[in-house]
């Protein structure tokens, strides 16, 4: 690419700091963004990078050289005693190992050490304590000045109002908002017609920021310290001895891990991405720090960001992209649920396309319109779903939507019941919840039956073949090889595949039969607490519900299915097909491997990895993906890494793949 002149690079740099001002206010001062963080931090990347192009062209007022937040004027305002950065981001491995080979420079070959933290997604505050009693709270502001939020922070249970050193201290945290409290405040505003929080930052930002702090009170917000600015009677060394300090004070610290090297942060942080749907809270990223505090000293900081510390992100959960239309598709249970077509965004590894609206009252609740502008967020294994909608965008062009009062597949009425929110189609036989109820049954994780898929059970409903899935059992061959694209031997194979399934594991049949709000997890708590359907069949919501994992939802659903006539009937035919309705014999109650956490390295002969997983999950362990001293065993197979010298370092047992086998079956 041709380098550009410098006039153009400063007409360019102009639009993005306006650009980056502008997003800034909204984001800090409105706490509403209209874009996504990755993008916001995209535009910041190219900023920073013409800005390295161009050295003579940074100002001190560039987004790059300062902290993006303002001080409101209804709060009183506090000067802090340092300056309050913000922090350098690293996206990936590769940034992290030039984040450390920086360290290595500067600190010129003198010995360091890591800790790696969780980094919060929510709202950085200070707090004083004088004589043991918490005097001040303060959001960070702009870096320089904050605003004076102790009312406010008083509120937050889990922060000590009184700890028994008794000197002046100096702290600061993250507040934040549990996952549980994110969700019912957004459903909160948008009941009242507000638009809701486009992430939990936002939401503890709006909510410490609230004049009045009876409204503080009511929401759950809770906060975790990770840092100490100042002690009028201690010194400490490392971050570690500060954070042990600080809990004995009563304090609630972050959670952190030390690490000896940026390989085993690499660890650490790959580690986090995959399980961090496990916390109670969100995290966007960890922060990688420094431990040694002298150290720290030395290596400073630059107007904006610690030299000492760096913010390791995940990849993008949200982006912003177009709604062009809606459809509705049909659920196995006759439910109309409407779906977002998306222009296609990458969002967390994978093309994103289509987002689930749900239903009619959160269309309506987002006030969602064909052609609006909106944030979409993939998070985990949760299907895509729109946040909310960029109103700013909106041209006039965009088209509300209707729900349809014919089912678009059969064409009968459709009804949508007094207090509830979904639309479902009339006709018990309709043919899309016939299929989709089979096409269920037939699936992967449930009775696993290949060669049959979504064109042949069409053909089979339409031949009048079937009508169930249990129907399928009683399929002859006679019956298929007529059938258009079957031959003679595809459809022996489609019979013997049928056939296969009869002995699929129990909590797969469970899973299988399509109970509402019964999924793979659901199945196999009821595979562990009870040993046959027959058992199930006969038990009530209440005895349902005193399991840990089994909500009343779930319990009701369960029990109305098993009371339905023609469900009865389906599972005496399935039962009379020969499948399996119970437990395997050496199967009931055993939890062998109960609580034990495996990783397993290398490739495997004879399982793929989400058959192990299945495997240690059944027998009650854990598979986990990387070593740690709480790891029980790493299972090797061939060509295993750094993982076998890490497991040995740490004394963790070391099992061959053959091992591994015995001990399992
Ligand atoms: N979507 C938008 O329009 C928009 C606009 C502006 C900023 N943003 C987002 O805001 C962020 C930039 O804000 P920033 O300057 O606060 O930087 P940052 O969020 O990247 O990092 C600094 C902050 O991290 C927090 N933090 C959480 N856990 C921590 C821990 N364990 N140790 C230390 N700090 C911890 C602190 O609050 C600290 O102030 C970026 O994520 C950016 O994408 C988005
Ligand atoms: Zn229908």
């Amino acid at each position: 690419m041709a380098k550009l002149t410098k006039e153009k690079a400063e007409k360019k740099i102009k639009a993005l700091r306006e650009k980056i001002r502008e997003h800034e206010y909204k984001y800090f001062v409105l706490d509403d963004p209209s874009i996504s963080d990755a993008e916001f931090d995209q535009l910041m990347q190219k900023l920073i990078k013409l800005e390295n192009e161009f050295p003579e062209l940074v100002t001190e007022d560039s987004p790059t050289q300062r902290v993006g937040g303002e001080v409101l004027d209804e709060f009183k305002k506090v000067e802090h005693s340092s300056t309050m950065l913000s922090l350098d981001n690293a996206f990936g491995a590769g940034e992290l190992r030039d984040f450390d080979k920086r360290i290595q420079k500067n600190l010129d070959g003198e010995d360091y050490q890591y800790v790696v933290e969780h980094k919060i997604d929510g709202l950085s505050a200070v707090m004083r304590y004088s004589g043991g009693s918490f005097e001040l709270g303060a959001t960070r502001g702009n870096g320089e000045v904050g605003e004076d939020i102790t009312k406010n922070m008083k509120t937050i249970r889990s922060l000590p109002l009184k700890i028994e050193e008794e000197a002046e201290l100096e702290l600061r945290g993250e507040i934040y908002l549990p996952k549980s409290e994110f969700k019912r405040l957004n459903e909160i505003r948008m009941e009242n017609d507000e638009s809701p929080f486009a992430n939990p930052r936002n939401a503890a930002a709006g909510s410490v920021r609230q004049l009045d702090s009876k409204i503080a009170a009511q929401r759950s917000l809770s906060i975790l310290i990770y840092d100490l600015i100042s002690h009028s009677e201690r010194e400490f060394e490392t971050h570690l001895e500060v954070f042990s300090y600080l809990k004995e004070q009563g304090f609630k610290v972050n959670w952190h891990q030390s690490a000896a090297e940026i390989e085993a942060v690499i660890d650490i942080c790959e580690r986090w991405q995959e399980e961090r749907e496990s916390l109670d809270f969100e995290i966007d990223g960890l922060v990688i720090k420094i431990n040694n505090l002298a150290l720290r000293e030395k290596l400073g900081t630059t107007a904006r960001s610690p030299r000492w510390a760096v913010a390791y992100k995940f990849p993008a959960q949200q982006k912003t992209t177009r709604i062009k239309d809606i459809e509705i598709s049909l659920g196995r249970t006759g439910a109309l649920t409407p779906t977002a077509i998306l222009e296609p965004v990458e969002l967390a590894g994978s093309t994103v396309s289509r987002a689930t609206l749900h239903n009619e009252d959160e269309i309506k609740r987002k006030d969602i319109r064909i052609g609006d502008t909106v944030l979409v967020q993939k998070a985990g294994d949760v299907i895509p779903e729109v946040v909310k909608v960029i109103k700013e965008e909106r041209d006039g062009s965009e088209k509300e939507f209707e729900m349809p009062d014919k089912c678009p597949v059969c064409g009968s009425e459709v009804i949508r019941p007094e207090g509830e929110a979904v639309t479902r189609c009339t006709n018990i036989s309709c043919p899309a919840q016939r299929k989709e109820s089979i096409l269920h049954f037939v699936s992967r994780d449930a009775m696993n039956i290949d060669g049959v898929g979504p064109a042949l059970i069409e053909q089979l409903l339409e031949n009048n073949l079937i009508e169930d899935y249990a129907d399928l059992y009683f399929l002859k061959q006679s019956h298929l090889k007529d059938l258009e694209r079957m031959g003679e031997k595809s459809s022996e194979n489609v019979i013997e595949a049928i056939k296969n399934s009869k002995d699929r594991e129990f909590f797969r049949v469970l899973y299988a039969l399509g109970i509402r709000h019964v999924g793979i997890g659901a199945a196999r708590i009821l595979a562990e607490n009870f040993d046959s359907i027959e058992e199930i069949k006969n038990v009530s919501a209440a005895e349902l519900e005193a399991i840990d994992e089994i909500g009343p939802v779930i319990a009701e659903s369960i029990v109305g299915f098993f009371q339905e006539r023609h469900n009865r009937d389906l599972l005496s035919r399935l039962e009379q097909a020969g499948i399996r309705l119970e437990k395997e014999k050496d199967q009931k109650n055993e939890k062998f491997l109960d609580g034990l956490k495996f990783v397993f390295t290398g490739s495997l002969n004879n399982y793929t990895r989400s058959e192990v997983k299945d495997l240690v999950e059944k027998a009650g362990g854990r598979a986990v993906s990387s070593v740690s001293s709480k790891t029980d065993y790493l299972v090797i197979g061939d060509n295993s890494g750094s993982k076998y010298d890490k497991a040995q370092e740490l004394g963790v047992k070391i099992l061959t793949e053959a091992e591994f086998k015995e001990m399992i079956e």
